[in-house]
C-alpha cells in the first residue's frame, strides 16, 4: 500500500522508556502535500518535537507507519534512512548545529560530502547561490562563530537546501531570535517555499509565525486536537479561534500562556 502524498503518517505510537513508560504520541494519522507550510502548535510536552522527529526519520515510532510518495520509510533499515534523510528532508534546528571552526560556506556543503551525486564545483556554486539567497553573499568565508545569532540561522536555512529536499522540516527555527530577525527568518522560508516548492513542517511557539501558516496543526496530548488547513482568506478566522490559548501578546497573564 503506497501513498500519494508527499509524507504521510499512518496510525503512528510513541512510547519512551521500558520501566517507566510515557506514551508521547497516541495513534497519530497526517498527510502533507508538495508545497505545504505548516505549523505545529501544542503545550509543552504534547508530542510535537517527538512527531517531528518521527516524520524526518530521525527516530522511529513504537507502532504504525510513515510514508514518503511511494515508499515507507518505517521499513528501512538504519542505513537506508540516513540515505533517505539527506536525499529528501531538510532540517533547521533552534540551535542551527553549524560547525564552528568551519566557514559560511563550508558549513552549507556539509550535507554534500555525504550525498555525491553532481561534482564538487556544481556544489561549491549552488551553495553560493543559496548563501546569497539568504543574504549572506558578503560572508561566504566568515567563520560560523564570527557571525551573528540571525545570520548563523540563515547558513542552516542554506545548508537545509543545498540537497535540494522536498521537505524541510524546522523545530522552534526562530526560538532563539529576536523579533525582527524572527521576522526575517519567516520571511526567507516563504520565500523558499514559494519560489522552489519547498514544503516546510515547523514546530513553532511564536504565534505571529504559526498565524501566517497555511495549516496549523494543534496538538495535545500526543494527540491532534485541530487540523486546520488555511487559505489567505480564512486564515485570520482560524487565528480568532486559536490565539485565545496560544498568543502571548492578548494573554500574557493568564495561566495557559505560561506553559508555553
Ligand atoms: N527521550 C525521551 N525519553 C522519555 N520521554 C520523552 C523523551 N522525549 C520526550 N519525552 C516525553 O514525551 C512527551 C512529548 O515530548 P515532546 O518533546 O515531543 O513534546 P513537545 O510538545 O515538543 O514539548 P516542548 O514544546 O516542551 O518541546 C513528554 O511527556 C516528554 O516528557
Amino acid at each position: 500500500m503506497g501513498c500519494v502524498s508527499l509524507l504521510e503518517m499512518k496510525g503512528i505510537t510513541k512510547v519512551y522508556g521500558t520501566t517507566i513508560k510515557t506514551k508521547a504520541l497516541g495513534g497519530i494519522d497526517l498527510k502533507f502535500e508538495t508545497g505545504e507550510f505548516s505549523s505545529i502548535i501544542g503545550y509543552s510536552g504534547s508530542g510535537k518535537t517527538t512527531l517531528l522527529n518521527i516524520l524526518g526519520a530521525l527516530d522511529r515510532p513504537t507502532e504504525g507507519s510513515v510514508w514518503f510518495q511511494e515508499g515507507e520509510v518505517t521499513a528501512m533499515s538504519d542505513r537506508e534512512l540516513a540515505d533517505f534523510r539527506n536525499r529528501n528532508i531538510g532540517f533547521i534546528f533552534q540551535f542551527h548545529h553549524l560547525l564552528p571552526e568551519f566557514t559560511a560556506l563550508e558549513n552549507v556543503l556539509i550535507p554534500t560530502w555525504i550525498k555525491s551525486h553532481s561534482s564538487s564545483r556544481a556544489k561549491e556554486g549552488r551553495a553560493k547561490e543559496l548563501l546569497e539567497l539568504v543574504g549572506l553573499k558578503e560572508r561566504l568565508n566568515n567563520k560560523a562563530t564570527d557571525l551573528s545569532g540571525g545570520q548563523q540561522q540563515r547558513v542552516a536555512i542554506a545548508r537545509s537546501l543545498i540537497n535540494e529536499p522536498a521537505i524541510i522540516l524546522a523545530d522552534e527555527p526562530t526560538g532563539n531570535l529576536d523579533s525582527e530577525t524572527t521576522e526575517q527568518v519567516y520571511e526567507l522560508m516563504r520565500e523558499i517555499n514559494t519560489t522552489l516548492n519547498t514544503a516546510f513542517i515547523l514546530v513553532t511557539h511564536n504565534d505571529h509565525i504559526a498565524a501566517k501558516s497555511d495549516r496549523i496543526i494543534e496538538m495535545k496530548d500526543g494527540l491532534i486536537l485541530k487540523d486546520y488547513l488555511t487559505s489567505k482568506k480564512s486564515r485570520e478566522k482560524v487565528w480568532e479561534e486559536v490565539a485565545p490559548k496560544y498568543c502571548r501578546h492578548c494573554y500574557e497573564d493568564s495561566e495557559e500562556s505560561q506553559l508555553l
